[in-house]
């Protein structure tokens, strides 16, 4: 097992990433867990495909699981189950000291995360990610939030969980879209600060999506280990070094208010073209070489991944996308800086963009 220390002051924690970690639940959070009855938040589909193993699990362990399965997909993180969340806690009579267990991808993290932030001015959480996207980044880090109309994660906390159980075998039963949307958040790993692991995922990711276990391992540990480093030292994103981690998202974020946070385009899926976007802007400035720039849409190319916005079909301009941008959380004293970048492997946050600029540029990437 691979064990990842996030050594964030004051409340350390541990993300376990094994193949076998779902089966061992209730023998991986005992320790952690005061009375015999254990809240579990998941959605549908997780719950058709572990909810058996996890409740099992649990009752081996001595436990008494509560579940409340709440539908499946991007608008389940929203204003009105975030309240159905924290009512049922409430009826559960979770106390502050309890712990939550959010068993699913990073919408049920994000969610389950929230209410526990607010539950009783907050109660604890472990995350139990069955998608490679939470495995990957959502649930490390302690970034909790629910979509409103204005836009995406606008509504939220810094909470972090009190462990992690990441089980690669989850991953046998995910889609193999939704798999390239979690692949998408790997990719970034490399792109914002390891060219080696760059170079790792043009070498092995169509084997990584084709299944192998091994390989899948391998990401997942990577991936946890490089976040876990930047949020240990920037856990509220101030210092400029956590922001990294949104490498292409203001982008992305855009794009998936445009398709109406949809089945459209997922999130990992607007991060890849995000992504793209970043650095063939950073190209266009001069920053980066326009080869380099071009090695990443090839890639996502090479993992079946779209890496063209014009073939997204969106029914907008730059302007249209630029203005999705203006809630971007990053915003600060109306400019938004940007995350670049200046090579494979190495992103920074630019001050100077022009909106303007951004949309023209938009407008050219839309035409194709
Ligand atoms: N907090 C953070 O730091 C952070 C980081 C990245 C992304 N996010 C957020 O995460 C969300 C996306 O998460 P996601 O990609 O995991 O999506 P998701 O939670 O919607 O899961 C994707 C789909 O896979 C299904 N599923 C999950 N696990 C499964 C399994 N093992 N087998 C079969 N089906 C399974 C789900 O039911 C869902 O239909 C977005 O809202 C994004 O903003 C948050
Ligand atoms: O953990 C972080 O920090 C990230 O930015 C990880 C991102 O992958 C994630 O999508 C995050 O939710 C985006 O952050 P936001 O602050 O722009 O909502
Ligand atoms: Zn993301």
């Amino acid at each position: 097992m691979a064990v990842v220390p996030v050594d964030i002051a004051g409340r350390p924690y541990e993300v376990r990433v094994a193949p076998g970690l779902l089966a061992d639940a209730g023998n991986q959070c005992a320790p952690l867990l005061r009375k015999a009855r254990v809240p579990v938040v998941t959605d549908a589909n997780v719950e058709a495909a572990w909810g058996k193993t996890v409740d099992a699990a649990l009752r081996r362990a001595g436990f008494e699981p509560r579940w409340k399965v709440l539908p499946a997909g991007e608008a389940t993180k929203s204003w009105r189950y975030l309240a159905e969340v924290v009512d049922w806690l409430l009826a559960e009579e979770v106390e502050r000291k309890d712990h939550v267990l959010a068993l699913g991808g990073g919408v049920i993290g994000d969610l389950v995360g929230f209410a526990a932030s607010m539950l009783k001015r907050g109660c604890r959480f472990i995350q139990l990610p069955t998608t490679l996207l939470a495995q990957v980044d959502s649930s490390v880090g302690g970034k909790t939030a629910i979509n409103t109309a204005a836009g995406k994660n606008l509504v939220g906390a810094f909470h972090q969980p009190a462990l992690v159980l990441a089980d690669p075998l989850a991953l046998e039963t995910l889609p193999r879209r939704e798999v390239g949307a979690g692949y998408a958040e790997v990719v970034k790993y490399g792109l914002l600060g390891d060219a080696p692991f760059f170079a790792w995922c043009e070498a092995h990711g169509p084997a990584l999506m084709d299944g192998d276990p091994a390989l899948r391992e391998q990401a997942v540990a990577r991936s946890v280990q490089a976040k876990a480093r930047i949020v240990a030292q920037d856990e509220f994103e101030t210092n400029g070094l956590r922001a990294l981690l949104n490498l292409g998202h203001t982008f992305g974020h855009a794009l998936e208010a445009e398709t109406g946070f949809s089945n459209r385009l997922l999130h990992g899926e607007g991060v890849a073209l995000g992504m793209v976007l970043a650095a063939r802007y950073s190209a266009r400035r001069g920053l980066l070489a326009e080869a380099e720039a071009e090695r990443i849409p090839v890639h996502f190319a090479a993992v079946g991944l779209r890496a063209e916005l014009a073939e997204l079909g969106l029914d907008t301009d730059g302007r249209g996308l630029v203005a999705h941008m203006l809630h971007d959380k990053k915003m600060d004293a109306g400019t938004l800086p940007f995350l670049l970048l200046r090579s494979i492997g190495e992103a920074f946050l630019a001050r100077d963009v022009a909106l303007d600029d951004v949309a023209a540029f938009l407008d050219e990437q839309l035409a194709g």
